[in-house]
């Protein structure tokens, strides 16, 4: 089937096609039951119950065609949309110093918003320099040569660098002084083979810096996974309803239902313990003096509310997993 011409009146959402986030977006699609068969090699995915098309784009792409409103919705990195934003910015801040009137990648940039955070993908765009080397702060790479995929964003940082130390003249890559060289992958080999002085990389567990030798001095963004969306979107109602469901599976993944039983002398210390998203439920017992609770509560903190309910005389406590929501 020649799906391209089957996206007429389909709302366009682009999902990482490879790479950290892929999985992480995959299983979102599925809690949200967007349903679709991704055939071998295509990148446009037809969903089976809704009027979408999913488009499958490197995350570094994924702000350029929200951004242009080519695409409606998009699942990528805030580090991504940081970098694309600021590209822009500079683009036009450029074009309209020199008084140009030659178009450029801005002209069609309509912006994209973030609707929310996904909450996966975590990571941060860091400054390193070789642990064993002359460099210590930040402005010691001033003037020196900078490896990075993130060419916009470490532009900005080393101009703003440049502004404090009174040394260059404003913004722009074509008055920086720091030499900012694009690699598109393996930027952190660039110090041991002599082709930067410095890197501007992304880091999460910070294991491939340490195997290369490099240690973190700045950060410039910290970024997770966000759900993005065009200024003017085809289908306004149904971004709404993918967000709507997209959150209730983010809410069911974070929280747990907890109930338990509590004798009413202790209903305010319990209530303290576990307040809920808005309010804890409370039911009487058949049994004189005492209360049934129950209430969301953070998967991470649920072990600690589990020994402080304990330790206020609740008992019969069981903590369920919340397969969906919608909350206020
Ligand atoms: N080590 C990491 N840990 C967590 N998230 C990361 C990490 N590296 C990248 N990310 C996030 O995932 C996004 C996509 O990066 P990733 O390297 O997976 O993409 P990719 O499309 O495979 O790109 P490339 O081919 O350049 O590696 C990044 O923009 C960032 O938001
Ligand atoms: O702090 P860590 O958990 O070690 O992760 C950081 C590494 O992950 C990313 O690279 P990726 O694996 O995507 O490879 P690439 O940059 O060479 O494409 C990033 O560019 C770092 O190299």
């Amino acid at each position: 089937m020649d799906l391209v011409n089957h996206l007429e009146g389909r709302l366009l959402f682009a999902v990482p096609k490879k790479g950290r986030l892929l999985q992480e977006a995959l299983n979102l699609l599925e809690g949200a039951d967007i349903q679709f068969r991704r055939e071998n090699r295509l990148d446009i995915a037809l969903v089976k119950n809704l009027p979408i098309a999913l488009i499958f784009l490197p995350a570094a792409d994924i702000p350029t065609f929200v951004g242009e409103g080519r695409v409606s919705l998009g699942i990528t990195g805030r580090d991504t949309v940081a970098e694309h934003e600021t590209g822009v910015e500079s683009a036009r801040r450029e074009r309209a110093e020199s008084g140009s009137t030659t178009p450029t990648e801005g002209d069609a940039h309509q912006g994209c918003e973030e609707i929310m955070d996904l909450g996966f993908g975590a990571c941060k765009l860091q400054v390193q320099v070789p642990v064993k080397g002359p460099y210590s702060k930040p402005s010691d790479l001033i003037e020196k040569n900078i490896g990075t995929s993130f060419v916009h964003l470490a532009e900005d940082y080393f101009a703003q660098l440049e502004k404090e130390a009174g040394i260059s003249s404003g913004q722009g890559p074509r008055k920086l002084k720091t030499k900012i060289i694009e690699l598109s992958g393996s930027v952190e080999a660039a110090c041991a083979l002599g082709v930067a002085d410095g890197i501007v990389d992304l880091v999460e567990s910070g294991e491939t810096m340490k195997a290369a030798g490099l240690t973190p001095i700045d950060t410039v963004v910290s970024s997770t996974a966000v759900l993005i969306k065009s200024k003017h979107p085809t289908n306004p109602q149904l971004v709404d309803l993918l967000a709507s469901r997209i959150r209730g599976v983010i809410t069911a993944q974070k929280y747990v239902l907890c109930q338990y039983n509590v004798h009413r002398d202790q209903l305010v210390n319990a209530v303290k313990i576990t307040p809920g998203k808005r309010a804890p439920t409370v039911n009487s017992l058949e049994e004189e003096g005492w209360v049934a609770i129950s209430s969301m509560v953070e998967k991470k903190k649920i072990a600690t509310v589990m020994d402080e309910l304990t330790e206020v005389g609740a008992q019969d406590i069981l903590v369920l997993n919340i397969a969906n929501t919608r909350t206020g």
